[in-house]
């Protein structure tokens, strides 16, 4: 039941992992709650994001792992030429999207959300207008209203798209056809992981990177040793330091390069397909902010740590908004917990985000993973704060099981108060790191302390004993200072 003069306690605005916490969260904790969607229910994580980009590395890393004969032979294995099907890896992700998605909407449906069909924006305070697919436009009135919107590929201007020859995520999440050579413009998140599907499956890879070294916004020793595996080690021509000033589609697709800082014509090349991979933009365009006074900081909407939307500053009653349109860590993760801190919030539960302890992965083969500062952040926090930073690295060639794997190429850094032993971020390369900095951000987040983790046991033989080892150093140069 919702409470008087309104149709329900709460409305969520667009159904991705953002929005999908939020309600759930709110009706199990006995609130009215409508959600509503325009595209598929599940957002850009589930229909064209995460699942079906790790179904894709998924399968693409078993066949890289095949076709390693050098590798294998290491062990004594002589495995047969490897053949893949490229339908049927497409058919794997895509079936992969359709049970999540339908797990996720029976979830909110068995929980009591009411799930609305169309497009919604603000109406003024407290009122939502829904434009639903058979054209009919209504008002609805909710106590609370959470914005999850989320984001959008973000195509530089220059750069044409076709969909076919020239495509974004969206596209290259169907694994339509296998260009024999393609380029990917950007080489963070989506530009690392398609590489990795891409050279799996035999295709050449040209890598243009705008900012003056690849892999720019990874700690600089994590992206020396992952740059040097995954890609020099795989023959990818990267470009640092040059603009994709302008890209056709066709057959061939012509690239024009340029140099970032006078904007001179370097190169043109002609491949087989692009994938642009240069960022996200909030989807906020078309929410009718203006109605509440919201202004926009680049499309991205302010917010507090409680997830109150803000105007010049001050939180908005009963307006929140959650997930990627918010622009902090544009993660499915993130988008979660910040759609449970909103319903917190709106519960009278007074709750703020961590956002230091939310961990980042990349899911390469192998993988990379971080929590917390970068080495940059925290010397700066270090200075301000009048403590020396504390930095160790710990190496997987000293670890028994990744030996034992044959996998011993890996880094972790840790990041820490050499005057009280905090643990303030780390940065790993390295076999299952996506699953190794777990262990790390449940430290940040509870902001403990060297001395004491150091002590924690770790089983014998496991990857585990690399985070050990790095506090143990930790330890010893607390001692020294
Ligand atoms: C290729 C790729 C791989 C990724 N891999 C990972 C990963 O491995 N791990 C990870 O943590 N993150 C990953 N991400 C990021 C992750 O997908 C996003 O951070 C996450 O989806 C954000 O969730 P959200 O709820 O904020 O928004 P979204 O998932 O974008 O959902 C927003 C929803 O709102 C709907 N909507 C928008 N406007 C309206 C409107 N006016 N009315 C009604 N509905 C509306 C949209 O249709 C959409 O369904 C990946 C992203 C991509 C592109
Ligand atoms: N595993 C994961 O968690 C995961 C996976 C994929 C995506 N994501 C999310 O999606 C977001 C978007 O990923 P992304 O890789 O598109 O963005 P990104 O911001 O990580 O990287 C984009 C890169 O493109 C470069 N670039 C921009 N314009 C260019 C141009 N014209 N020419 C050459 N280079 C150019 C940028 O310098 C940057 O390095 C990420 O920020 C992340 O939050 C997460």
């Amino acid at each position: 039941m919702s409470e008087a003069n309104f149709e329900f306690d709460l409305i969520v605005i667009g159904a991705g992992y953002g929005g999908f916490d939020a309600a759930k969260h709110a009706a199990e904790h006995g609130l009215s709650v409508a959600i509503i969607e325009s595209r598929e229910m599940g957002g850009t994580c589930v229909n064209r994001g995460c699942v079906p980009s790790k179904a894709l590395l998924a399968a693409s890393g078993k066949v890289r792992e095949l076709a390693d004969a050098e590798h294998l032979s290491s062990f004594g294995i002589h495995a047969a030429p490897v053949r893949f099907e490229r339908r049927k890896i497409a058919e794997h992700a895509n079936q992969l999207v359709k049970n999540i998605r339908n797990n996720l909407t029976k979830a909110l449906e068995r929980s009591g959300v009411k799930i609305l069909r169309g497009y919604g924006r603000i109406e003024g305070t407290q009122k939502v207008g829904l434009r639903e697919s058979n054209g009919v436009d209504r008002l609805i009135s909710a106590k609370d209203i959470v914005i999850a919107t989320g984001s959008d590929p973000f195509v530089p201007p220059g750069i044409e798209t076709d969909g076919r020859t020239v495509f974004t995520s969206d596209e290259a999440i169907n694994l339509e056809w296998l260009p024999r050579w393609i380029a990917i413009i950007g080489s963070g998140y989506i530009g690392l992981e398609f590489a990795d599907v891409y050279t799996a499956l035999g295709c050449e890879v040209t890598m243009i990177e705008a900012l003056e070294r690849v892999m720019p916004t990874f700690d600089t020793d994590i992206a020396k040793i992952a740059g040097r595996n995954l890609i020099q080690g795989r023959d990818i021509d990267a470009r640092a330091g040059v603009l994709a000033s302008k890209v056709s589609p066709g057959c061939p697709v012509k690239i024009e390069l340029s140099d970032v800082k006078n904007r001179e014509l370097l190169e043109e090349l002609e491949v087989d397909a692009v994938l642009v991979a240069t960022g996200r933009v909030p989807t906020s365009a078309g929410l009718n902010l203006e109605s509440v006074g919201v202004k926009t900081n680049r499309g991205y909407i302010p917010i507090d740590d409680s997830m109150r939307v803000l105007v010049d500053g001050k939180p908005l009653k009963n307006l929140w908004a959650v997930g990627d349109v918010t622009g902090k860590l544009m993660l499915a993760h993130t988008a979660a917990a910040q759609g449970t801190v909103a319903v917190d919030n709106i519960l009278g539960k007074n709750r703020e985000i961590d956002y230091r302890s939310i961990p980042a992965a990349t899911f390469t083969h192998p993988e990379i993973s971080s929590v917390g500062m970068a080495e940059s952040e925290a010397k700066e926090f270090a200075e301000k704060n009048n403590f020396e930073l504390g930095i160790v690295r710990s190496y997987f060639k000293a670890n028994s099981k990744a030996l034992a794997e044959l996998e011993s190429d890996g880094l972790m850094k840790l990041l820490f108060r050499k005057d009280n032993g905090e643990v303030l971020g780390a940065h790993i390369y390295g076999l299952h790191a996506a699953d190794l900095i777990q262990e790390v951000a449940n430290a940040v987040a509870r902001r403990q302390k060297v001395n004491e983790l150091a002590i924690e046991v770790h089983t014998h033989p496991t990857l585990s004993e690399v985070i050990e080892v790095a506090y143990k150093q930790a330890v010893a140069q607390l001692k020294q200072s």
